[in-house]
């Protein structure tokens, strides 16, 4: 390129009607969440590569219950591809997990990896937020400053007690870390169905000194507690409430939005004298190669992996890695791809005499009946992906066993950020018997991976090395959260309904060595990869953005989406997601307004 091409482009664009004032790359959590509110009072373009998932993916997109149920959710390397929902990307193997490739799915439809995930919905805690300020020395990054953006995101509605009906599976929450005045498009409530092994294996997290919270999830404290917790779902039909849902159709009116679906950017356009983004290269389902320009500005939302992805496919990234791939430097910025957090699952499971949803949807009778009190009244089995959910740092007696290596290295974490988070739900064995199951997530997780790409060419996939276990502590945590797991489930407070033997990792897996070797042989990927275009003060060795998401080197360019958390927030991400958009659109329209 250069800015001969750079005035024949905008010239052409603005012919053709493909200028706008703003191009959002990525169709997806944060970006229709930019789209929806810039469009607001701008010209906007959000380019999206899949379509319509409940076109695409139908129920299991739609229906709570099902949320996991797609079969291309799958971590084997082998896994059932579905290229209209997913991108199909591939780890390289890694080392500390039995040498396996993993699957990564991250959404490739309208709504992104919000039309895929479970629908929990929570906070961090005030610690994480205030390690974030800290870090990138902004304290507009603290929980108590971010909290009108976590309520100008979502919309909260209360349990409907009477649909839940279920004992011991009572809510305990704090309606003021909401504020339904404003507004908030996104659906946050309950689930019509809690089922009874649950509430057993809640009971099983309490016995080991987690008791259920008594604000719930969202009030920014987390560790030492358990909660029934909050999703996005919407409560009057129990269907997910996604970015597309809530956001996009929030502004379906807006003339001045357009929505360019079934379409990949491939780069960014960069004029090499200004080192300003002014549009973007895009290729139509059909092939056809168009150009759309930006006036103001072109936001980067393609998530954890797409963002650094197309950043070095553009010209930003580490100069050696875009040298080695003849793609010309706009701006050698090293932390491209690197940082990335992941958090890695493990999961104990038991046999238990107690009814399950899996058991009633496994068996057809009762299935054909869950179906009808799902469609009647938004209620049952499949108005629920839910589970118990409690948070801790691994408690002295076991930490005590930690090599001072590790013991170090996780002091950095704040006193409230936890380091383990329990999941306590249920399954079903090939006999339709229910299974009690504890999963163990790493919150704290010390080893970092990264993401790169092998060639100049956007068709060749990016590779992704989530790095797991790369650091001893995460090995440390993962025996000693494993040992918490079966600690719960081996209670007496659940004894009356523990049948059998351990089923997963089993009685034969005793020894720390064995439950690590456990532990890499079946640990998958929660799905929240962040931090590799993380947001930091300029000159920082990873940094990538400011914190406005302002690309450094390049004019006119931000990155707005989970790749630019410079930390993982402990538990799942998508509230802060749907928040940083949100105060990232209002940095834009306030600055653009002065
Ligand atoms: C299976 C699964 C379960 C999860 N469960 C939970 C949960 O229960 N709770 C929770 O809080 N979080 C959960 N998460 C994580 C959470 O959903 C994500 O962190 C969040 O949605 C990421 O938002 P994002 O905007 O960064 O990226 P995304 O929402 O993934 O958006 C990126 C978008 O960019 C598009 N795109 C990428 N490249 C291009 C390109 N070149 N051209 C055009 N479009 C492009 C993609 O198709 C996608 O739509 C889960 C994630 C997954 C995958």
């Amino acid at each position: 390129a250069n800015s001969t091409n750079t005035t024949s482009i905008k010239k052409n664009a603005a012919l053709l009607g493909f200028d706008y004032d703003y191009i959002v790359i990525g169709g997806g959590t944060a970006g229709l969440v930019m789209a929806s509110r810039l469009s607001e009072t701008a010209r906007v373009a959000v380019i999206e590569a899949g379509g319509y998932y409940e076109v695409d993916n139908g129920n299991y997109s739609t229906v709570p219950g099902l949320a996991l149920a797609s079969p291309f959710l799958s971590t084997a390397e082998d896994y059932p591809a579905n290229p209209k929902m997913d991108w199909g990307f591939l780890s390289a193997s890694q080392p500390h997990a039995s040498d396996r490739i993993i699957h990564y799915p991250q959404g490739k439809t309208l709504g992104g990896s919000s039309a895929l995930n479970t629908m929990a919905y929570h906070r961090g805690t005030k610690g994480a937020y205030q390690l974030w300020a800290d870090l990138v020395a902004d304290q507009s990054y603290t929980f108590s400053n971010l909290l009108k953006y976590f309520q100008k995101s979502s919309h909260f509605t209360a349990p409907n007690l009477t649909k839940r009906n279920t004992p011991n599976a009572t809510v305990q929450y704090d309606a003021t870390a909401f504020d339904n005045a404003l507004g908030g498009p996104l659906q946050v409530s309950y689930s019509n169905y809690v089922d009874t092994t649950a509430t057993w294996m809640a009971r099983a997290l309490q016995s080991i000194g987690l008791p259920e919270s008594t604000v719930g999830f969202n009030s920014g404290v987390l560790s030492g507690f358990g909660a029934w917790i909050t999703m996005t779902i919407d409560p009057v039909n129990a269907t997910r409430s996604s970015s597309q849902t809530s956001y996009l159709e929030h502004v379906a009116n807006h003339k001045n939005l357009d929505v360019l679906s079934h379409t990949n950017v491939t780069r960014i356009l960069i004029d090499p004298f200004s080192k300003t983004a002014f549009g973007v290269e895009i290729v139509r389902q059909n092939g056809a190669v168009n150009f759309l320009v930006a006036n103001e500005e072109v936001i980067l939302s393609a998530g954890a992996f797409g963002s650094p992805r197309l950043l070095m496919l553009s010209g930003i990234g580490p100069a050696d890695v875009l040298k080695e791939h003849r793609i010309p430097v706009f701006s050698n910025l090293p932390g491209v791809g690197q940082n990335l957090w992941d958090q890695v699952l493990v999961p104990v499971e038991t046999g238990v005499n107690t009814p399950s949803g899996a058991q009633v949807e496994a068996n057809p009778v009762t299935n054909a009946e869950a179906i009808n009190e799902y469609l009647k009244d938004a209620a049952g089995p499949y108005s629920s992906p839910g589970a118990y959910i409690a948070f801790e740092k691994i408690p002295q007696e076991l930490r005590s066993n930690f090599s001072s290596e590790a013991q170090s290295a996780l002091a950095w974490f704040p006193s409230d950020w936890p380091e383990v988070e329990y999941v306590g739900g249920s399954t079903v064995n090939s006999d339709g018997v229910s299974q009690g199951v504890c999963t163990a997530v790493l919150v704290a997780p010390l080893s970092r991976g990264n993401v790169t790409i092998v060639s100049s060419n956007f068709a060749d996939q990016p590779v992704i090395d989530m790095g797991w276990f790369s650091h001893p502590a995460d090995r440390e945590v993962a025996v000693a959260a494993i040992k918490r797991c079966r600690e719960a489930l081996a209670s007496k407070e659940v004894a009356s309904v523990v049948t059998g033997p351990e089923v997963v990792p089993g009685a034969s897996i005793q020894t720390d060595d064995e439950i690590l070797a456990f532990a890499e042989a079946v640990a998958t990927p929660i799905f929240h990869a962040a931090g590799t275009c993380a947001m930091g003060k300029k000159g920082d060795p990873n940094a990538v953005v400011d914190t406005q998401g302002r690309v450094f080197g390049v004019n006119s360019l931000r990155v707005v989406d989970s790749s630019i958390f410079p930390i993982a927030i402990p538990g799942h991400p998508q509230s802060s997601v749907y928040m940083l958009a949100e105060k990232i659109a209002d940095d834009i329209k306030s600055s653009t307004c002065s």
